[in-house]
């Protein structure tokens, strides 16, 4: 856009982020006229189109109604209704518990939240050591939230049985696609995943409210904190969120140090397999994560507490299998089902490939 202004947001849109505003939020948004109100878009992605709304400055605030909101509207890609409902209360749980941005409105067409100004991290900032820290405290008290929903360790090895089932029936045309396809059908993956499943099943791992996608794309870094300060980050996006094995959270989030998603050329990912955490690396993180619980029973013996961290490197190390796995799976169908511009296949390979080599050094 050459002259800066951000692209246009359509009169339709417009209008209705308008009334949502003033039907929703307090104070001097119901004051404001269609023209006094100002639309930007944050991003039209095709899962949900994101705008941020403010009000003008020459309107005073009339109480302590947000001067900016971040508009949400669901997508065309119409998840079923009962998923949303669920991620719904959950954002509002996690909103009043301060875990997450703050619930203005919620209508069936979308929401209005917090803005945060804020960017999203990047894959290498994972690895810093205070950021490293600060995530495994945020991955820890989302991991203490008692949340309203089914306690049953089942989301993981059914995701992976779902997918699983889905991709026998997939049909691959393009020839880059077979030859790759074929090359992960040799893998035996349906045995695989009984393998995957036992050594899981003799693993012991503690079932928490699992955000089940800490990713960079999924950390905020918040403006305007101070360099020094320990609340520098948010996590966000628990679309995925649900009860499930802690291990798989914390080796899940050890992958994503290796996958860098902004690389601008096909494939449109870089993996760097020598950027998964050391084991001092992954000290660092289990400590901090524990130092949240540490809190309430602060008088754990030094030599207990050293067992713990080496059984939670274990346990993390196998559920990264399971992560693995998982996301190689998805990749596959994503590489039939997607149009985005995107190495799906490729991206499989390297996860299965990673698989492999993590089961070798940790199974
Ligand atoms: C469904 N879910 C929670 C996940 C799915 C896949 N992954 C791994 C992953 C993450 C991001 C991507 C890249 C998606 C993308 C596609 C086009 C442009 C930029 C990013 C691929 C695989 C993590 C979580």
């Amino acid at each position: 856009h050459l002259d800066g202004r951000s692209e246009e947001v359509d009169k339709e849109t417009r209008s209705r982020a308008y009334t949502w505003c003033k039907e929703f939020l307090a104070g001097s948004w119901k004051l404001i006229s269609e023209n006094d109100f100002e639309i930007d878009i944050v991003s039209g992605g095709l899962s949900n189109l994101l705008y941020v709304c403010s009000l003008p400055e020459h309107v005073l605030s009339v109480g302590d109604e947000p001067r900016q909101v971040l508009l949400r509207i669901y997508g065309a890609i119409l998840q079923d209704v009962d998923s949303i409902v669920l991620e719904s209360v959950m954002f509002a749980i996690l909103a009043e518990r301060a875990l997450g941005p703050r619930l203005y409105g919620v209508f069936p067409q979308g929401r209005l939240e917090q803005y945060i100004p804020s960017r999203r991290l990047m894959t290498h900032e994972l690895s810093i050591p205070e950021t490293s820290a600060e995530i495994a405290v945020k991955m820890s008290r989302f991991h203490g939230m008692v949340m309203p929903f089914n306690k049953e360790p089942k989301w993981l090895f059914r995701t992976i049985e779902r997918y699983m089932k889905q991709i026998l029936t997939l049909k691959f045309t393009r020839e880059a696609h077979i030859k790759k396809f074929n090359k992960l059908m040799k893998y035996n993956l349906q045995d695989e995943m009984k393998i995957l499943r036992a050594m899981l099943e003799a693993t012991p791992s503690p079932v928490v409210f699992c955000h089940n996608d800490v990713q960079e794309g999924n950390i905020l870094l918040l403006a305007n904190q101070d360099v020094s300060s320990s609340e520098k980050l948010m996590l966000i996006d628990f679309e995925y969120s649900s009860y499930n094995y802690r291990g798989f959270d914390i080796g899940n989030h050890f992958c994503e140090w290796v996958y860098d998603y902004t690389y601008n050329q096909w494939p449109f990912f870089k993996a760097n397999p020598e950027n998964y955490p050391n084991r001092q690396q992954q000290l660092h993180f289990i400590r901090h994560y524990l130092s949240e619980y540490a809190v309430n029973n602060a008088n754990i013996a030094h030599e207990d507490q050293a067992k713990i961290e080496e059984e939670m490197i274990i346990e993390s190390n196998r559920f990264a299998l399971a992560s693995h796995f998982m996301w190689g799976l998805w990749s596959i169908i994503q590489a039939k089902l997607s149009t985005i511009e995107f190495g799906y296949m490729d991206y499989a390979l390297c996860r299965f490939n990673a698989y492999f080599r993590q089961k070798a050094l940790f199974a």
